[in-house]
């Protein structure tokens, strides 16, 4: 049987708060409310199970795959049959932290399992400073996984400023790119809509981006404003800052129609690009 060439991806914009229970109750909520939502695929944001800030990570953090957020997410795919991008969580490995997210199929199986490979280690004077590397450490690989309907490259939220880790994946057959993210008060009105759209005209896929909702009394503010990009590179579905599940029926047709129209896929140079890039 063919594959159907449209599905249904859900983004839940979570409050998250310091209390790891309630989140992973919220979240429970939340999945069920976008899978009655037509959702079959559903997403959760960059720490959905804790406050995000270089202090908490090594409190919250948890085995992957056998800490309790996990379980809970297994239970979340399994209880609603969707396939769940579990956001992502702080990940103990030994003596080692890592921001990671988790990928469930609808039987509560793990599917894939994707370490942030970009630390996001900024210094904005007078804005904003951040320095993930003071706690936690890169993955060292990049994550893709198959779904019924497409391939889906995985990244966490600084990951998507990396316009290169987009390509491979879409060179890797990609057809949609998914960030649980938390860009914050300052790059997020200036750079977040911006890089979602890039990334997709670039390379003509989906991008979806899920944020925490907005809680102005956090150490950090998350900017919020979940979004899908199409790969015209138009906003198909959005929202602002509070709580919420947005939808967005990711149309693969579409997809296709588009790079029949404007064959880049085509027309790439590879030849001279992997030459420059192999010296
Ligand atoms: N929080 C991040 O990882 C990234 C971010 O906020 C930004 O790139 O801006």
């Amino acid at each position: 049987m063919a594959a159907a060439s449209r599905f249904r991806l859900a983004l839940v914009q979570l409050s998250v708060c310091a209390n790891k229970q309630e989140n992973l109750l919220r979240a429970a909520r939340m999945v069920k409310e976008a899978t009655a939502g037509g959702a079959q695929m559903v997403a959760l944001p960059e720490c959905f199970n804790s406050p995000y800030g270089t202090q908490y990570f090594g409190e919250y953090a948890e085995s992957v795959p056998d800490g309790p957020s996990c379980k809970a997410l297994s239970e979340m795919a399994r209880d609603n049959s969707v396939h769940l991008v579990g956001g992502s969580i702080p990940e103990r490995a030994g003596e080692t932290l890592y921001n990671t997210a988790t990928v469930w199929a609808p039987d509560g199986s793990l599917v894939a399992k994707h370490r942030k490979v970009h630390l996001f280690d900024i210094d904005i004077p007078g804005k904003i400073r951040f320095q993930e590397s003071e706690t936690l450490t890169a993955g060292a690989s990049l994550t893709t996984f198959s779904t019924p309907w497409c391939r889906v490259g995985l990244g966490i939220c600084y990951d998507l400023r990396f316009s290169d880790m987009a390509t491979l994946y879409a060179r890797q057959g990609c057809d949609l790119l998914l960030y649980p993210g938390a860009f914050n008060m300052t790059t997020g009105p200036a750079h977040w809509e911006l890089l979602a759209r890039a990334r997709s005209v670039d390379n003509q896929v989906y991008t979806a981006l899920v944020s925490p909702a907005r809680d102005t009394t956090a150490s950090y503010v998350a900017w919020g404003h979940s979004l899908v990009a199409s790969p015209w590179g138009e906003v198909v579905a959005s929202t602002e800052a509070d709580e919420t599940v947005i939808y967005a029926d990711i149309d693969l047709e579409e997809l296709k129609r588009i790079r029949e129209n404007i064959p880049l896929g085509k027309q790439r140079r590879l030849d001279l690009y992997d030459t420059v890039q192999k010296v």
